[in-house]
C-alpha cells in the first residue's frame, strides 16, 4: 500500500521548493567532485580559446544533480540555456524548430535523451558532430533533402539509462559523466545547506539520521527533511536533533537504511515467492505491482549499491543481507535452502 504521506512521492517534476534548493554555481553544489572538477576544467579551457564548450553526457539515477548541473553550466558558461527531454521532441520538425532557434554559444539541455525517438536521434548526430541538420522536405518523388547550418552550440543531455544510449550518439559527446549516489557526510552537508535555506535549526547529529535515509539521493534528502521539519514543528521544539530525526521518518515507515515499503515489498517477494531468485524484472515487477522500469531504475540500482541484490543474466538474486533486513533465514552455502 501506499502512503499518501511518504514524502518520495512527490512529484518527480522540480516543485519550487526544488528550485529554490538548487544550488546557484559549482561552489554551492556539493559532491560528485570527479564530475564538478572535469566540468569545471571544460568551462575554463573553452573561456581561454573562446571556444564553445563540447557536448555533455550527464548519467545517473534520479535526483541526483543531473538537471542542476545543466543550469550550473550555462551560468557558468553565461549562456542561453534552452530545455526540453526526449519525450517532448516528437518529430524532426520540432527538433528542427529547436535547432534553428539557437544562437552561438547557446547551451541545449534534453532530459531523459534515452527516451528520444531512433529517427530523431539520427537528425542529432550531424548537427552535433558538425552543426548542420539536413532534413527532408516533400515526400515521394519530389522528395529533397535540405541543408542548413546550425550555429555553434552545446549539447548538455541527461539519462538515467546511459546503457539505453545508442553508440552512435554516445561516441558524440565530448565527456560523458557518471554521477554516483552521495555518501551520508556529503548528504549531510546540502541537508544543512537546505535547513539554513528553509531556516529551520538542526543538529549535526539530526542531518546525519536523515542523510543515512536518504538513499544517497539530494532529491530525497530534501524531501525527507520537509517532512522532519514539520514533525520537528508539530512534535517537538521545532529543532531537528538526532532522535527527532528516527521518530519523524520512522513515522512515515523509512527504515534505518533509507529502504522504503517499495524496496522491502521487492526483497520480499524475491526471497518468498521466488525463493531468493534468479527471478526475471518483469515477474517481480508483476508480483510487486510496480512499473519495470521504475524498478529498474529506482529501486534495484539502490538494493544493488547497498548490497542487497544482484542483477545476473538469469535474472535478480537476493544476497544475505536482504535476508536479514526482511528477517529470513538466508539459504546455507551448500544450496540446501532453510528457508521454510
Ligand atoms: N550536489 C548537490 N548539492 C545540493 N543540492 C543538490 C545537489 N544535487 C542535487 N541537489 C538537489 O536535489 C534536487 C534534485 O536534483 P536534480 O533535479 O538536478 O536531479 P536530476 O539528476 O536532474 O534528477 P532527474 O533524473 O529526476 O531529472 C535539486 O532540486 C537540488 O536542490
Ligand atoms: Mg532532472
Amino acid at each position: 500500500m501506499t502512503d499518501p504521506f511518504d514524502p518520495k512521492l512527490a512529484p518527480e517534476e522540480d516543485t519550487p521548493f526544488d528550485v529554490s534548493l538548487r544550488p546557484p554555481d559549482f561552489a554551492d553544489f556539493h559532491g560528485q567532485e570527479k564530475v564538478k572538477d572535469r566540468l569545471i576544467l571544460m568551462v575554463e579551457a573553452a573561456r581561454q580559446r573562446g571556444d564553445v564548450l563540447e557536448h555533455v553526457l550527464l548519467s545517473g539515477p534520479p535526483g541526483l544533480g543531473k538537471t542542476t548541473l545543466a543550469n550550473i553550466i550555462a551560468a557558468a558558461t553565461g549562456t542561453n540555456l534552452h530545455t526540453t527531454s526526449g519525450p517532448q521532441i516528437e518529430k524532426a520538425g520540432d527538433l528542427a524548430g529547436i535547432l534553428t532557434n539557437l544562437q552561438k554559444g547557446d547551451l541545449l539541455f534534453i532530459d531523459e535523451i534515452h527516451r528520444l525517438h531512433p529517427a530523431i536521434e539520427e537528425y542529432l548526430y550531424p548537427a552535433m558532430e558538425d552543426y548542420r541538420l539536413d532534413i527532408i522536405i516533400d515526400s515521394g518523388p519530389s522528395a529533397r533533402s535540405i541543408q542548413l547550418n546550425l550555429p555553434k552550440f552545446t549539447l548538455v543531455a541527461a539519462t538515467t539509462r546511459a546503457g539505453k544510449l545508442t553508440a552512435p550518439l554516445r561516441s558524440r559527446f565530448g565527456l560523458i559523466n557518471r554521477l554516483d549516489y552521495y555518501t551520508a557526510e556529503e548528504l549531510a552537508f546540502i541537508i544543512e545547506r537546505t535547513a539554513s535555506i528553509i531556516d529551520v535549526p538542526i543538529s549535526a547529529e539530526g542531518a546525519l539520521e536523515v542523510a543515512r535515509r536518504s538513499r544517497g539521493t539530494p532529491r530525497i534528502a530534501n524531501n525527507l527533511l520537509r517532512w522532519v521539519r514539520d514533525y520537528a514543528q508539530v512534535r517537538a521544539e521545532g529543532e531537528i536533533t538526532g532522535p527527532v530525526a528516527i521518530a519523524a521518518l520512522g513515522m512515515i515507515d523509512i527504515d534505518s537504511d533509507g529502504l522504503d515499503e517499495m524496496d522491502k515489498r521487492l526483497l520480499e517477494a524475491l526471497i518468498y515467492k521466488f525463493q531468493g531468485g534468479p527471478c526475471g524484472l518483469k515477474t517481480l515487477a508483476t508480483a510487486v505491482g510496480e512499473d519495470e522500469s521504475t524498478l529498474e531504475e529506482v529501486h534495484e540500482p539502490f538494493l544493488i549499491m547497498q548490497g542487497f541484490l544482484k542483477r545476473t543474466p538469469r535474472g535478480r538474486v537476493a544476497l544475505p543481507p536482504a535476508y536479514h533486513k526482511i528477517g529470513a533465514e538466508p539459504p546455507s552455502p551448500d544450496g540446501q535452502g532453510t528457508l521454510l
